[in-house]
């Protein structure tokens, strides 16, 4: 898998239209269809072009050929299939499948609201820290932590004098002028976290001995109690779910205007097992292809509680996440970022995407 674009970030989307000349795949195609683009406005003055640009222009994106399983399915070729089922914790819940995907589930609010909160914070509060690894302790090492309360206190990043062993300091001690790199800043900047064994992004696998946040226990049983009511329902023991058992997890987090290319994961020892993606906050349009990026893929809302499971075929089929639906422009959002004020795991939420994306890593025993 490539690691998350972020909009105002340097890295480049996967699987591009070409440099080579050939045409774009289709799955590139629906990844163009679906991105945030912005125009910019040409200035005339007397029939004439100024040199003066405009303002930039948020394109309007034809959303009328996304699978939005809450209102009645659109006709084609994808197949709906719908049933009522039972999950852990008392939980009857819609799952719908389809044909033309098969091994994909997607079950509708598994989560409440207030669920879906109280994750976001105990991700935000405690799981994002060291021992566990993200783009932010990649970059700058373990003294990142407590980010989240620092991103509430104001503070700024100082990694040589930071108070308690972390890298934060009160904004008020640290120079003055443009460059100081804030909490709230990193915080933006924060684009993924992995839980248990730690994914090495460059190198593309899990490293087993490094030093890592255990899988929390509350995503290990909300996946795996996902997972054994599907494998019930697909006629237990045959079901290529039997032997699931959740021990990683990687935690994408998505501003408006970030992206996530079409990839397979792959790094796990056994193929056969599922993944397990939770989605908390702004809905998104996620794009589910076949095992070639030549193959044109389904384009489906995903909202906040939304539980996807891929298994069985479509375990080893391209997906890709083109768009957030934020209400915020990323723009504004990345400069209110560096700014302060209030921080309220509700308004995190209204203006981002938490992804949890829950697998099993290791061998089936
Ligand atoms: O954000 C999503 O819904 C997809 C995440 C994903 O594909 C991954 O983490 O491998
Ligand atoms: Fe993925």
């Amino acid at each position: 898998m490539d690691a998350p674009a972020k909009a105002s970030g340097g890295y480049a989307i996967a699987g591009g239209a070409s440099s080579t000349g050939k045409a774009p795949s289709a799955f590139r195609e629906a990844e163009k269809k679906y991105q945030l683009h912005y125009d910019q406005e040409l200035k005339f003055s007397k029939g004439k072009l100024r040199g003066k640009r405009g303002r930039l222009r948020e394109r309007p994106t034809d959303l009328s050929e996304v699978l939005d399983f809450r209102s009645p399915p659109r006709d084609g070729d994808v197949g709906v299939v719908e049933v009522a089922m039972d999950f852990p914790g008392n939980r009857r819940r819609t799952v719908r499948s389809l044909a033309r995907h098969p091994g994909f589930y997607h079950v509708e609010s598994y989560l409440t609201c207030e669920e879906c909160e109280e994750l976001a914070r105990e991700i935000l509060e405690t799981h994002i820290d060291p021992p566990a690894s993200s783009n932010h302790t990649a970059r700058h090492g373990d003294r990142v932590s407590g980010l989240w309360a620092a991103a509430g206190r104001g503070d700024a990043y100082d990694p040589v004098s930071g108070r308690d062993g972390t890298c934060w300091s009160p904004l008020s001690l640290s120079p003055s002028g443009s460059g100081v790199l804030t909490a709230r800043t990193l915080l933006e900047r924060l684009r993924w976290v992995s839980l248990g064994p730690r994914y090495d992004w460059t190198r593309r696998k899990y490293l087993r001995d490094s030093p890592h946040r255990e899988l929390p226990r509350g995503l290990k049983a909300m996946a795996d109690g996902a997972v054994a009511s599907l494998c019930a329902e697909e006629g237990g023991a045959t079901s290529s779910m039997s032997t699931f058992g959740a021990d990683a997890a990687l935690v994408n987090f998505y501003g408006a205007g970030d992206t996530l290319g079409g990839h397979v994961d792959d790094a796990e020892a056994d193929l056969a097992q599922p993944l397990v993606s939770l989605s908390l906050g702004c809905d998104a349009v996620f794009l589910l292809g076949g095992r070639t990026r030549e193959e044109r893929p389904t384009a489906m809302l995903l909202r906040s509680g939304d539980l996807v499971v891929m298994s069985g075929d479509a375990r080893r089929c391209y997906h890709g996440l083109p768009r957030i639906l934020s209400s915020r422009e990323p723009m504004k959002s990345s400069r209110q970022g560096a700014q302060g004020g209030g921080l309220s795991v509700e308004g995190y939420l209204a203006g981002h995407r938490i992804n949890v994306s829950v697998r099993m890593v290791a061998e089936p025993s």
